[in-house]
């Protein structure tokens, strides 16, 4: 099969993987039924309080021809109390379901991206710091569910409640002029409100990120007091001091001038609408043209409108922020992992599988150099092989690329004979047993931390996994042994005993394949010893490929690969290396007169 067919195939699988181009646009097809019951709740609601003023009107007119009697007064407040109860439960309802709304896409979003980032392959990750995900999963995922639940809400009702007043106005017998006349000032608000919100907005990000600086800098020369006052620079870190809180000072005014402005501004322009109701529409009552229940009810209308127009205005600004969000979100969604398996993989049994690398030469990125270069290693099944090099040399990027972590060449990496890319990826990992340097550690349990791959396996299985990796007898110690939970990162552990930990969760696998990546290296000389001969024990017949600094690691291997720079250097055994005389006996002699490490320094 050609690359370009290769491709095409390993595209369709992405395509095909259930991914949509917008995760909103699927959402709202599905709940539109509910924004629509929401709406039509928030249309009765406003139907009951657009007759509050009304009423009011009303019961003014009647005052005022002094025909208000007792049991008037009683119908007006049972009516005003109607349109309040109706007002608020309509209301209500409407908010509760678009708000329940919001929240189900949240839940479903999270769940969904928390899918997609299990999904992404390493390089994604070494690309994305942890922090930045997190503000997807957070920020993102709330600033749209604002935009589709608060904004939508206040939208709807403003809208409605601004046509429903007006109606109610021309049919009460407002004159349409005195409407206008009244409203445009009102109207400005939504105007200003996008025009100087998103001002607001940059002007107070400026400002967390002037504090945030000075918090910064503080530490930093707190935490460097001793040397600053070693060296008598004292008067320049005050200075150098100074000039953060003066930008901050700068800042933060810029911000006051703006939203004291906003600030005043709203009120003036609803002052201004009930300045021209007052005395346009007072002038109208005293010529008869208004009665005066209708200049009462438009002032009240005024007023009414008020807050809505403003929250208009902040759905605006709210809508732009999150499609920013969505934007970023969408962009997410639809990277796919590199590391793709074919429509119809292969499955091969690595229980006596042997392992080939050809010609294996890899650059983690196109224009840099290679890491690895012109690899080739034959390891029959059943073998125990070590791989030694200094720092750096490109000892895990190797064992990366046999578990597909990162995409080998085509045709240079196979296992029982078949190139691993074209292999179900299922079946390359759960076939492959990986124990990292840096083995993390969930904060739950000890148990369940080592039977990470099934957590129904027996404890005997668990304690057989300590008792091979040497961590049995600490674990014992503690007052909970196995059911001991973990801090956040295992951090209740030392060092060497979390290794041995992460070393029991790859060794109860069992797998036909296991890579020790340098897995035993913050343990002592004995202990690694005592590990390495029970790994021997339990592993014989199985494949077990151990990286390694400290050459006793790796001694007693069929085959030892010594790399350099990204290149094989020598290999054969440990003997075969030592006769040799190269770089592996040297290292060897070093390490043999007392130090460990010298592999690493050389
Ligand atoms: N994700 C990555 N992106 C770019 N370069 C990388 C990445 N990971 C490793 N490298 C580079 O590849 C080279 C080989 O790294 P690798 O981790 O394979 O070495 P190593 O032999 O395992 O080292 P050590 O013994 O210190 O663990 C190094 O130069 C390293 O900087």
């Amino acid at each position: 099969m050609n690359e370009s067919m290769r491709g095409k195939r390993e595209q369709k699988a992405k395509d095909t993987s259930g991914k949509s181009p917008s995760i909103l646009k699927s959402f709202v097809r599905n709940v539109w039924h509910v924004y629509a019951l929401a709406i039509f709740f928030h249309l009765i609601a406003h139907m009951f309080n657009v007759n509050f003023p009304n009423v009011l009107g009303k019961f003014t007119d009647q005052l005022k021809d002094g025909q208000l009697t007792g049991q008037l007064v009683l119908q007006f407040s049972l009516l005003l109390l109607l349109i309040g109860v109706g007002h608020v439960v309509f209301n209500g309802l409407g908010m509760y379901l678009i708000m329940k709304v919001g929240r189900k896409f949240e839940f479903i979003t999270r769940s969904h991206l928390f899918r997609h980032f299990t999904s992404l392959s390493e390089r994604f990750y070494s690309n994305h710091s942890v922090g930045k995900l997190l503000s997807y999963f957070m920020n993102d995922v709330t600033a749209v569910r604002e935009s589709i639940s608060i904004a939508v809400n206040q939208a709807a009702s403003a809208i409605i409640l601004l046509i429903a007043a007006v109606s109610m106005m021309l049919a009460i017998g407002i004159p349409y002029y005195l409407i206008i006349a009244s409203v445009v000032p009102l109207l400005l608000i939504p105007l200003i409100v996008t025009t100087v919100g998103p001002i607001i907005k940059q002007r107070s990000r400026k400002v967390q990120e002037a504090l945030g600086e000075m918090t910064e800098t503080a530490e930093e020369q707190f935490g460097g007091i001793r040397v600053t006052k070693k060296f008598a620079v004292e008067t320049i870190m005050n200075e150098r001091f100074a000039q953060t809180v003066e930008q901050i000072k700068e800042q933060q005014l810029r911000l006051v001038r703006v939203s004291s402005f906003f600030q005043a501004v709203i009120p003036f322009l609803g002052t201004l609408s009930l300045v021209i109701a007052l005395a346009y529409g007072g002038y109208l009552t005293m010529n008869g043209t208004l009665s005066l229940g209708n200049f009462v009810a438009l002032t009240l209308y005024i007023r009414m409108l008020m807050n809505p127009l403003q929250q208009i205005g902040n759905v605006i600004n709210t809508i732009q922020r999150s499609r920013a969000s969505l934007e970023r979100l969408n962009d997410l969604l639809s990277k796919t992992s590199e590391i793709e398996q074919l429509e119809e993989p292969k499955q091969v049994s690595l229980d006596h599988a042997s392992i080939e690398m050809k010609n294996l030469q890899f650059a983690y990125r196109k224009k840099m150099a290679p890491v690895l270069d012109n690899v080739s290693i034959t390891m029959k099944p059943g073998m125990t092989v070590g791989i030694v090099g200094k720092t750096g040399s490109g000892k895990t990027t190797l064992m990366k690329l046999l578990l597909r972590t990162y995409d080998p060449p085509p045709r240079t990496v196979f296992i029982g004979g078949v190139d691993i890319r074209e292999l179900s990826l299922e079946n390359l990992r759960t076939g492959i047993g990986y124990v990292p340097q840096d083995g993390f550690l969930f904060s739950t349990t000890l148990r369940e931390n080592i039977a990470f791959s099934d957590r129904k396996l027996p404890l005997e299985k668990v304690e057989s996994a300590a008792q091979q990796a040497q961590i049995y007898k600490s674990i014992t110690t503690f007052p909970k042994q196995f059911d001991t939970r973990l801090g956040e990162r295992g951090l209740t552990l030392s060092g060497g005993q979390r290794q041995r930990t992460s070393l029991a969760r790859g060794l109860i696998t069992d797998a036909p394949i296991l890579i020790l990546d340098d897995s035993v290296s913050a343990v002592d000389a004995v202990t690694e010893t005592k590990i390495i001969d029970s790994v021997k024990r339990a592993r014989k017949g199985k494949t077990t490929i151990i990286v390694a600094h400290r050459l006793s690691a790796v001694e007693h291997a069929d085959l030892i690969v010594v790399l350099d720079e990204g290149k094989i250097v020598a290999q054969g055994t440990h003997e075969q290396l030592l006769a040799a005389g190269g770089q592996y006996a040297r290292i060897y002699a070093i390490q043999k007169e007392g130090d460990p490490d010298a592999l690493s320094a050389q």
